[in-house]
């Protein structure tokens, strides 16, 4: 028995922190949106019991570290399955990137195998053990858009934006999340508007959406690593409607309404990143071509 899943990219709309919490992580309040660009991950039933993972890019990790095996390995236990899994992960997702990509893994692999294993987890389940993952995962699970709370991991589904294209470029830095929110003064951030961003998707006003980008962490990877002000520029040069930086970085995305930019931006910033993607936003009455609710292909 065999399942195909797709693990779209997030991109954060907006990211405000409220407080560094005695755990050591931080309250936010962000709102999210999965784009078009996804990892595949195939789940292939093993009936030796073991979990295994291959990935397309092998500077990913394959074995206990790499998310989708934290998943199998998570539902494995908590349900006593006797089966077990190879997980194929195709990679398109720059890695390390803030768009999510392990979480979407992850969450992918939770869905599948709720199929593969016949658990009959409803959504909700699997997002509460998604979050044991990490903070991103809850949301990668439910998909769509959503306002996410608490460390990220409490999900509010809101109204997809108006149909945008969306240019994601990385440059060849690897950011970690956990130095970018280490290095946030939360006293000191600037706060963005979240209230005001839920009205806008409610309305669905781009020009509104445009104005309302915002992103805590940006100051902090911009300190850090200054060429991704410079990607921000360039974008905004090119003709793009909007950027902003996407999560804790590095990639910086770009809202275009008029397709006939998108190209443009696309080629002008070629020449200076690799990793140049220009894609749609996913919107919930799209429906992905030959894949069912769940992302099933
Ligand atoms: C930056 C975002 O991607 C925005 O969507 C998320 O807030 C981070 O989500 P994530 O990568 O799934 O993060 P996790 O793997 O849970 O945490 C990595 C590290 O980031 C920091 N972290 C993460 C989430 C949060 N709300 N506060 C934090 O301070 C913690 O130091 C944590 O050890
Ligand atoms: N399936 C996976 N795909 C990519 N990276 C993974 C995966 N599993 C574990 N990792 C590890 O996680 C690290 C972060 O990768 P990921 O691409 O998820 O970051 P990110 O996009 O910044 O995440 P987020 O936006 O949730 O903070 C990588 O450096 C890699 O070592």
């Amino acid at each position: 028995m065999k399942y195909s899943i797709k693990a779209p990219a997030k991109i954060n709309l907006s990211l405000d922190v409220l407080k560094k919490r005695d755990d050591g992580y931080h309250e936010v309040e962000m709102i999210m949106t999965m784009v078009d660009l996804a990892d595949r991950v195939d789940l292939a039933l093993r009936v030796d019991g073991k979990i295994s993972v291959d990935v397309s890019e092998g500077f990913v990790p394959s074995d206990e570290r790499n998310f989708a095996y934290q998943a199998a390995a998570l539902l494995k236990k908590r349900f006593r399955v006797r089966h077990g899994v190879h997980i194929y992960i195709t990679k398109r997702i720059p890695v390390a990137a803030g768009l999510a990509g392990g979480s979407s893994d992850a969450a992918a692999t939770l869905k599948g195998l709720n199929q593969l294993w016949e658990l009959g987890l409803s959504l909700d389940e699997l997002a509460e053990l998604g979050a044991e993952i990490g903070s991103d995962v809850s949301f990668c699970v439910y998909g769509g858009t959503a306002l996410a709370t608490g460390r990220g991991e409490r999900i509010e589904a809101l109204p997809s934006p108006p149909p945008l294209w969306v240019v994601l470029a990385k440059p060849p830095i690897g950011v970690s999340t956990k130095d970018v929110y280490g290095g946030l003064k939360v006293d000191k951030a600037k706060p963005g508007n979240t209230k005001a961003m839920i009205e806008a998707l409610h309305n669905q006003d781009a020009q509104a959406i445009f104005s309302l980008l915002h992103n805590t962490l940006e100051d902090v990877t911009l300190r850090l690593h200054p060429e991704v002000k410079r990607i921000k520029e360039q974008m905004k040069r090119f003709g793009a409607d909007a950027v902003l930086m996407s999560g804790s970085g590095p990639t910086v995305f770009g809202l275009v309404e008029k397709e006939s930019r998108v190209n443009r931006i696309y080629n002008g910033l070629r020449g200076f990143c690799d990793e140049v993607h220009a894609v749609r936003l996913i919107r919930s009455s799209d429906t992905c071509p030959n894949t069912d609710e769940n992302g099933m292909l």
